[in-house]
C-alpha cells in the first residue's frame, strides 16, 4: 500500500505532516520534519512581528493529550519566508506549508499580500482559530467577519490557500460555515484546531500560567469532534476544497478514520510532541498495515467511504 496523497496540484510521498504550532518553530525543528517520514511540513503560525508568546508554563502533556495557551510566540514572518524560499533551491521537488494570520485584519493583508508577490510557491494556511491570544476572539467563530475577510483576500491573492478551522459542535454552524466556505476557491480546510479554553488541574492547582489556566485542548479528548468535524465538512464542501485532518491521532487506526470521514492529509499536534519526528514513521506503518489487510492499495480506495448504520 501507498500512503502517498494530494493538495491541490501539488503530489506528496506521505500524507503525513506536523499540524502548526508542532515541530515547526524555527529551521532546527523544521529541519527535522524535512528528515523525517512525514510527507511535508506547515510552519508555527507566523505574524507581522516576531512575538515572545504568553508567560510559561504555557504547554502541558497530560496521559490523554495536552493543554496549551502559547499565545502565537512566532519569529516573525520574515523568519519563515526567508526559510521557505531557500527550501525551494534545495528542495525543488518538495511542496511545504506556510501557516500565518495578521493581529490584526489590515495586518492579514499585508501578511498575504507579501506571499502573494513572493516567490513562495507553496501552500498557505491562513489560521482562523487561535484561542490563546488574550482578546482576540477566533476567527472563524464569526461567519461574516470570515466571509467578509475570505471577500477581499480572494481578490487579490491567487496562490493555493487554505483556513485552519475551530472545531465546530452545532449542526446549524456546519451548514452556515460550509456555506461561506463553498463561496470561495479554498484548496483545502483544515479541520480541527484545538478545542479551546479547556483547564486542566493538577491536585489543587491549573497546569499553565496564562489566562488563570484556560488553553487549546489536544489529543485523545478531541478525536470524536476532530472526526466529526472532518466528516461534516466533507459532506458539505464543493469537492474541490479538500479536508486536513487534525486532532486526535495516535495511531494508523487514528489516521485511517480520519481518511475514512474524508481527510487528504493528516496532521500530528500533540503525539508529535510528546513522541518526537519518529512519530511519523511508527503511524505510516501502522496504516499501511491496516491498508494491505483490508486490501486498500492507495487512500483514494477508502477516503469518505465511512459506513453508516
Ligand atoms: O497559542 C498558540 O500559539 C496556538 N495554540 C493553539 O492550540 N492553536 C493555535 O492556532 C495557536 I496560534
Amino acid at each position: 500500500a501507498t500512503t502517498k496523497t494530494k493538495i491541490g496540484n501539488s503530489e506528496f510521498r506521505n500524507c503525513f505532516m506536523n499540524a502548526a504550532g508542532v515541530y515547526c518553530y524555527d529551521k532546527n525543528e523544521l529541519e527535522q520534519v524535512i528528515n523525517s517520514a512525514a510527507g511535508t511540513f506547515v510552519t508555527k503560525t507566523a505574524t507581522l512581528q516576531s512575538r515572545s508568546g504568553n508567560p510559561e508554563p504555557r504547554y502541558h502533556d497530560t496521559a490523554l493529550g495536552s493543554i496549551n495557551s502559547m499565545g502565537l510566540p512566532n519569529l516573525g514572518f520574515d523568519y519563515y519566508l526567508d526559510y521557505l524560499l531557500e527550501l525551494q533551491k534545495t528542495h525543488p521537488d518538495r511542496t511545504f506549508f506556510f501557516s500565518l494570520v495578521g493581529m490584526s485584519t489590515e495586518d492579514t493583508h499585508t501578511l498575504l499580500k507579501k506571499v502573494q508577490e513572493s516567490d513562495f510557491n507553496g501552500i498557505t494556511e491562513l489560521n482562523l482559530s487561535c484561542p490563546n491570544v488574550p482578546g482576540k476572539p477566533q476567527i472563524a467563530y464569526d461567519m461574516e467577519t470570515t466571509e467578509n475577510l475570505l471577500t477581499d483576500i480572494f481578490s487579490y491573492f491567487k496562490k493555493p490557500l487554505g483556513v485552519k478551522l475551530p472545531p465546530y459542535f452545532d449542526i446549524v454552524h456546519f451548514d452556515q460555515a460550509a456555506t461561506v466556505f463553498n463561496k470561495f476557491p479554498l484548496t483545502f480546510i483544515n479541520c480541527v484546531n484545538s478545542i479551546g479554553n479547556g483547564l486542566v488541574i493538577e491536585d489543587e492547582s491549573v497546569v499553565i500560567k496564562p489566562k488563570n489556566g484556560f488553553g487549546g485542548i489536544g489529543g485523545e479528548y478531541i478525536k470524536p469532534t476532530a472526526l466529526a468535524n472532518v466528516h461534516a465538512f466533507y459532506k458539505r464542501l464543493n469537492p474541490s476544497i479538500q479536508i486536513i485532518g487534525t486532532g486526535g491521532v495516535l495511531t494508523g487506526q487514528d489516521a485511517f478514520e480520519h481518511i475514512l470521514c474524508g481527510a487528504s492529509m493528516v496532521q500530528l499536534g500533540t503525539t508529535l510532541h510528546k513522541e518526537g519526528p519518529s512519530a511519523f514513521e511508527r503511524i505510516t506503518n501502522e496504516l499501511k498495515a491496516i491498508m494491505d489487510k483490508k486490501g486498500y492499495k492507495t487512500i483514494e480506495d477508502f477516503k469518505g467511504k465511512l459506513k453508516y448504520l
